[in-house]
């Protein structure tokens, strides 16, 4: 659906030549929930806004639903952007202009006709949730009925693409997960491609099918969320992996227990996919001689099946250990002795 080709993009400043964007190749799939993730600066912004032409590249392709964007004429470009629809972290409505005539508006500049948009309307109102609010102002709404807006008017013309720029930077972690939820549901019933930005490991793991990790206009890695998750290659894709499975207090919690005598073997189990439905705790009690304490443990799902890391101690023997560690290996379970031989 979406292909980027050698895209290079450059800003002059003051201070020389800023290069936002550099060299990406990037190929998105129709249908697919795709995330990319960087800190502040690594020109995400600029990447998401050259998709729909909000910005010109300097050099390279955009290729969206086989129109090479750059190349279109203004008023071929007009229409193509119709195909793209965007939300933003400060939702951009309109403030003098009600609900219902928000997501109106993309329809009264295509020149619908009254009586289509207010069904057209009407069909997006029920669709994002926001029904018997179509009459309210935007300063009468909550941050998160806000964005439903927002992503009303981005679907009024039945877009092939979605682009969301730090869509749920600006809400509560509870706000953020049912708009996530909202565009899973779209992603699903209308078959929507989604690009989003997000310098949050916890959006892309709720909601992507695969993820790209960015870092000074460049993508230093991608693929399969699950995959990401499971092997990050980067320093920079291990720090953001480990936002979401490993609680800040883990660390601190391990360092703690390590500095304990006797504290035996501590053991880092990694599941992924159907692994993490196994019963292999119970299984090492009833099979070794050895102790097992649950010292930390988070298991959370992807858009591709479950994901977590579990630590545990373990006493007993060394035979007796090894014993065990041969076990979970055969189990596919990933299994790294961070404490003791
Ligand atoms: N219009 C501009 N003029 C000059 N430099 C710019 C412009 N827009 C972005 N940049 C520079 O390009 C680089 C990438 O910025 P960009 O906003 O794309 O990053 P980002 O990953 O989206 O970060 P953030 O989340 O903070 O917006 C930064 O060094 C930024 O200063």
């Amino acid at each position: 659906m979406i292909s980027l080709s050698r895209l290079v993009k450059t800003y002059q400043t003051r201070d020389g030549q800023v290069t936002a964007v550099d060299h990406i190749d990037l190929k998105i799939n129709e249908g697919e929930i795709f995330g990319i993730i960087g800190y502040s600066g690594a020109g995400k912004s600029t990447l998401i806004r050259l998709l729909n032409m909000l910005e010109e590249p300097t050099s390279g392709d955009v290729t969206i639903a086989g129109k090479n964007m750059n190349q279109l004429s203004k008023k071929k470009l007009r229409e193509a952007r119709q195909e793209i629809g965007m939300i933003f972290q400060h939702f951009n409505l309109l403030w003098s202009r009600t609900v219902k005539d928000n997501i109106s508006f993309p329809l009264e500049i295509k020149g619908v006709p009254k009586e289509e948009r207010d069904q057209r309307v009407n069909e997006l109102i029920r669709l994002v949730g926001l029904e018997g609010r179509g009459g309210s102002y935007p300063s009468q709404l909550s941050g998160g009925q806000k964005q439903r807006v927002g992503i009303a008017r981005a679907l009024a013309n039945n877009p092939k693409v979605l682009l969301c720029d730090e869509a749920t930077s600006a809400l509560d972690p509870k706000t953020t997960d049912s708009i996530l939820e909202l565009l899973v549901d779209i992603n699903k019933k209308l078959g929507l491609t989604i690009v989003l930005i997000t310098h949050e490991m916890h959006v892309i793991r709720k909601i992507c099918h695969r993820v790209a990790v960015m870092e000074q206009g460049k993508i230093v890695e991608q693929g399969d969320v699950l995959e990401v998750f499971k092997r990050p290659k980067e320093e920079m894709t291990k720090e953001f992996v480990k936002q979401v499975t490993e609680p800040e207090e883990t660390e601190e919690a391990l360092q703690h227990l390590l500095q304990e005598n006797n504290i035996g073997h501590v053991l880092q189990l990694t599941f992924v996919g159907g692994d993490a439905e196994k019963p292999l705790i119970t299984n090492i009690i009833r099979r070794f001689e050895v102790t097992v304490n649950i010292l930390q443990g988070k298991i959370s799902q992807t858009q591709n099946g479950p994901y977590g890391s579990l630590f545990i101690s373990l006493e007993g023997d060394a035979v007796e250990v090894q014993k065990v560690l041969d076990y979970i290996r055969d189990q596919q379970v990933e299994v790294e002795v961070i404490h003791g031989e």
